[in-house]
């Protein structure tokens, strides 16, 4: 499970346990966790900061002290500001206490460091006091450990302050908190372990999950009586002369959501090409003239459309988005050119009736919203939940940890996936697979975080076979059709 803040706050209130007892229970576990890593003749060194972080790192120097551990603990503040961490810091024999003036050498010297200084309660910027401490720290070559949170990241936001401490294992308590499944945004550890600690199990969070058995769960299955198209048509619509591949991508991505019919509307220059590629859709070939009378006859069958990959020389894309953010009444799925049209536009999502499910990656979410992808990158899942629910949509913040936000603010943070995906038209086939998933299901962000976990899963299964940089978009379709045999 992952939390926020307040959340695991709440956990801890309804555990019974007061913050003395939890502290003392992860010094004991986190001086487990270092006794089965280290020798008792390692030089270990636990820099300590203020708050409840500080009072975590005094336990675990006394347990690694009683069983005859060489530790000492660099404490940056002689201000605490919490009672457990004060009573912690007194049980400690001053002797073990790194002089200010000897600050340097301790961190030089160390064998394995741990970092409490800054725990969940960390805002902002690293203070000028830390500062060159947190410089030395990350440039040394110790085995380093961070108690819950790396020093300098804020957990529920993501935001990295600029010389956060690194570490090699982050000790998550209790439950993972939203900075840990963002690895792939900030690298600030090699790897994650949750300590488990005696709260109550939390049954809500507004964080949502997926896994394999969930996928396997959720998987739209087929009956046995059915005929075509029953389980839901989606619609594709883009594509420019230039650019027919990015509608093949999408056709090749809603087909491996597994639909049993497909239309496809595309200006009749690029028809002759995909009519060739692709013999299974039903095309409706337009002109600029045409196109409103044709897509008004496709509308009423589909239960899903898909609108903008590929369509960046398309004369009639903005008649386009008009039309089928006003005369549609099943799902509009919103890709690239689709997107860059709203530019300016934003207005108009304020009245459309439909669901709108929007697939920017970060640069097309800066320039949607009007922000330096600088400041957007420093508070992404913020600035996505706000926008989510400011215009009513279904945000896909695509990345190496792809973002599925809903109208309501809950929040999906996908782990699959790698950079053999960072490639052109890996987007349009996931355009095609949302919005195959979309005809499937009701549950619009339920099929989005199907597709959006599927097709990162088929580039991790691609890697098992292909180097990372030859995995082909062509590829997913058959590590899908693979993955649907063996567990589906
Ligand atoms: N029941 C529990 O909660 C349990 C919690 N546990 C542990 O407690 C940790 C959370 O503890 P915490 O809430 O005391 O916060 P922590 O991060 O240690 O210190 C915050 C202090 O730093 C300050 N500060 C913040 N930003 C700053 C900045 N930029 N520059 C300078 N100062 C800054 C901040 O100031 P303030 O915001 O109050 O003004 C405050 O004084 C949690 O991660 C886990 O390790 C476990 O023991 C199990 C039980
Ligand atoms: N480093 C990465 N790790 C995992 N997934 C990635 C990574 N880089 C890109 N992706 C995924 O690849 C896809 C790229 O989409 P996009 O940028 O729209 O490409 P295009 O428009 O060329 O099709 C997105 O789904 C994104 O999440």
């Amino acid at each position: 499970m992952i939390v926020t803040v307040n959340t695991m706050k709440q956990c801890e209130q309804n555990s019974g346990l007061s913050n003395f007892e939890l502290m003392e229970q992860v010094g004991f576990k986190l001086a487990i966790e270092i006794m089965n890593r280290h020798k008792q003749h390692e030089n270990i060194v636990i820099v300590c900061g203020k708050g409840n972080n500080a009072g975590d790192g005094f336990v675990l120097a006394r347990y690694l002290l009683d069983s005859n551990y060489h530790v000492s603990v660099i404490a940056l503040y002689s201000e605490l500001t919490t009672p457990e961490s004060q009573e912690n810091m007194k049980k400690l024999p001053k002797k073990i206490f790194v002089k200010k003036n000897d600050i340097f050498n301790s961190i030089e010297n160390a064998n394995v460091l741990v970092d409490a200084v800054f725990g969940f309660g960390f805002k902002f910027e690293i203070p000028s006091e830390c500062k060159e401490v947190f410089v030395q720290y990350n440039q040394s070559k110790a085995v380093k450990y961070s108690i819950d949170i790396n020093s300098g990241a804020e957990a529920d936001t993501g935001h990295i302050a600029c010389d956060a401490l690194k570490s090699h294992i982050t000790f998550a308590l209790g439950y993972k908190k939203i900075i840990h499944v963002l690895r792939k945004d900030h690298h600030l550890f090699d790897e994650c372990i949750v300590i488990p600690i005696d709260i109550k199990e939390c049954d809500h969070s507004e964080l949502v999950e997926m896994t394999q058995e969930q996928f396997v769960k959720e998987f739209p299955r087929i009956q046995e009586d059915a005929y075509k198209g029953q389980e839901g048509i989606p619609l594709i619509v883009g594509g420019c002369y230039g650019m027919a591949g990015a509608t093949c991508l999408n056709i090749l991505g809603a087909k491996a959501s597994g639909i049993s019919y497909l239309h496809v509307a595309c200006d009749e220059k690029i028809y002759p090409i995909l009519a060739t590629k692709e013999i299974t859709p039903v095309f409706h070939p337009f002109t600029l003239d045409t196109v409103g009378s044709v897509l008004k006859e496709v509308l009423p069958k589909v239960k899903c459309i898909a609108f903008g990959s590929g369509a960046t020389y398309l004369d009639s894309k903005k008649v386009i988005l008009e039309l089928l953010l006003q005369q549609s009444t099943c799902p509009v799925v919103l890709d690239a050119e689709g997107i860059r049209c709203l530019q300016n536009n934003l207005y108009i999502l304020k009245l459309v009736r439909t669901q709108v499910i929007l697939t920017p990656h970060l640069k097309e979410f800066a320039d949607l919203i009007g922000m330096s992808l600088e400041s957007l990158k420093t508070n992404k899942l913020e600035i996505a939940k706000e926008f989510a629910k400011e215009y009513h949509v279904t945000l896909v913040l695509k990345g190496p940890h792809t973002l599925v936000v809903s109208s309501q603010g809950e929040v999906y943070i996908n782990q699959t996936g790698n950079a053999g995906l960072a490639k052109a038209g890996s987007g349009d086939f996931l355009t095609g697979l949302i919005t195959g998933f979309i005809a499937q299901k009701r549950d619009v962000f339920m099929a989005v975080i199907l597709a959006v976990w599927l097709h990162g899963h088929a580039a991790d299964l691609a890697l098992k076979n292909h180097h990372q940089r030859m995995i082909q978009i062509e590829d997913l379709k058959q590590e899908i059709e693979q993955f649907y045999f063996d567990q589906c």
